[in-house]
């Protein structure tokens, strides 16, 4: 049964590459239906073949690749699928499909898996230019979203119905990192909120509870992690702009007292982790300490290649 079932999905998929509509009837019985993620055809051959030929009018390009085939002793297989719509977009699809006794299709339902979203962590000394690069690429590029944790809990802190608020200040003003269940649930909440579909999560992960929490809440199944975004640059250098910044920002901690407590954080919890990537491959190292619009060059063509990476 399991090798009769691999052969007739197999000449299934060849003869629906050939986007020949004669073909494709021929293989459903009489009385046959046809589901996907879009539109629902049958309950006869003739209907679901018709289906199956406006697609292919379409997307004259579109072909399908079998990934896997699952069978059992039941007259059903389950066919993992790569469809190649086109040469920027190819969709993971499973196919439930079903045979009669001579071998012809009588249900087949199509289910589309979502592509994950992108996340980049963005991670560098406290003034290094993350968030001045951030604002740069959601500006050229359309699909990103920007979403710096540490403006995150500076607005929860502003909320006067959070019951974290005073618990944040108090551990921002002393430059230490807020435990991730507060922080990940607002990162999460912002990237809903955002409809966009790849992510700079600036200033996160800071710490090893960041990153546990990250995978807890976030994992393999909600994100695709494609690397961190780093930016190197000198504590002398980073003082200097953090005062200059400080004149005007009226952030807490951009005081010379808070400036160098957070260095202290940034060296002992948060290099650690930026190390972990290294070990991994993951780090986009930038040198941070030219002027922004140079560094900005090499930001870009960081960003083109994530967003050339294969989606998952
Ligand atoms: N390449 C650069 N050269 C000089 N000044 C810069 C550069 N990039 C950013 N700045 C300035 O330095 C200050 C800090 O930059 P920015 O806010 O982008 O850093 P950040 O890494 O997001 O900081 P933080 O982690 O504290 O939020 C800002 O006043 C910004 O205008
Ligand atoms: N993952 C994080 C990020 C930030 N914080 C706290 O916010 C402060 C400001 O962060 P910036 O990235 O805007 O500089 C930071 O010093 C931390 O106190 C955090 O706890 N966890």
């Amino acid at each position: 049964m399991a090798e009769r079932l691999r052969e007739l999905t197999t000449t299934y998929f060849k003869v629906w590459n050939s986007h020949d509509q004669a073909g494709i009837e021929a293989l459903h019985s009489e009385k046959s239906t046809l589901k996907d993620w879009n539109a629902e055809h049958g309950p006869t051959r003739a209907d679901v073949a018709k289906g199956i030929a406006g697609i292919w009018k379409d997307v004259p390009t579109i072909k399908i690749e079998i990934v896997d085939l699952f069978t059992s002793v039941t007259n059903t297989c389950v066919a993992s699928i790569r469809v190649i719509v086109d040469a920027a977009t190819t969709l993971k699809v499973t196919d439930v499909i079903e045979y009669d006794d001579a071998g012809l299709v009588v249900r087949l339902d199509a289910y589309v898996a979502q592509p994950k979203p992108k996340v980049l962590f963005v991670l560098g000394g406290p003034g290094a230019g993350k968030g001045t690069q951030c604002a740069k690429i959601v500006e050229e590029f359309s699909d990103w979203a920007h979403i710096s944790a540490g403006d995150c809990l500076r607005a929860e802190r502003q909320d006067p119905n959070s019951k974290d608020g005073e618990l944040i200040e108090q551990i921002i003003k002393e430059g230490k990192i807020v435990p991730v269940a507060i922080t990940v649930k607002l990162l999460q909440k912002a990237m809903v909120a955002s409809k966009k579909s790849c992510f700079l999560i600036d200033g996160f992960p800071r710490n090893l509870d960041n990153v546990t929490g990250w995978k807890e809440n976030v994992g393999e199944l909600g994100a695709q992690v494609c690397g961190v975004l780093y930016y190197e640059a000198k504590e002398d250098e980073l003082e200097k702009r953090l005062l200059s910044r400080g004149e005007t920002s009226g952030r807490s901690d951009d005081n010379i007292d808070s400036i160098r407590k957070r260095f202290k954080t940034y060296i002992s919890e948060t290099m650690p982790i930026i190390d972990e990537y290294k070990a991994k491959n993951l780090v986009y190292t930038v040198d941070g300490m030219p002027p922004a619009d140079e560094v900005w060059k090499v930001t870009q063509g960081i960003v083109r290649q994530v967003e050339a990476m294969p989606p998952m």
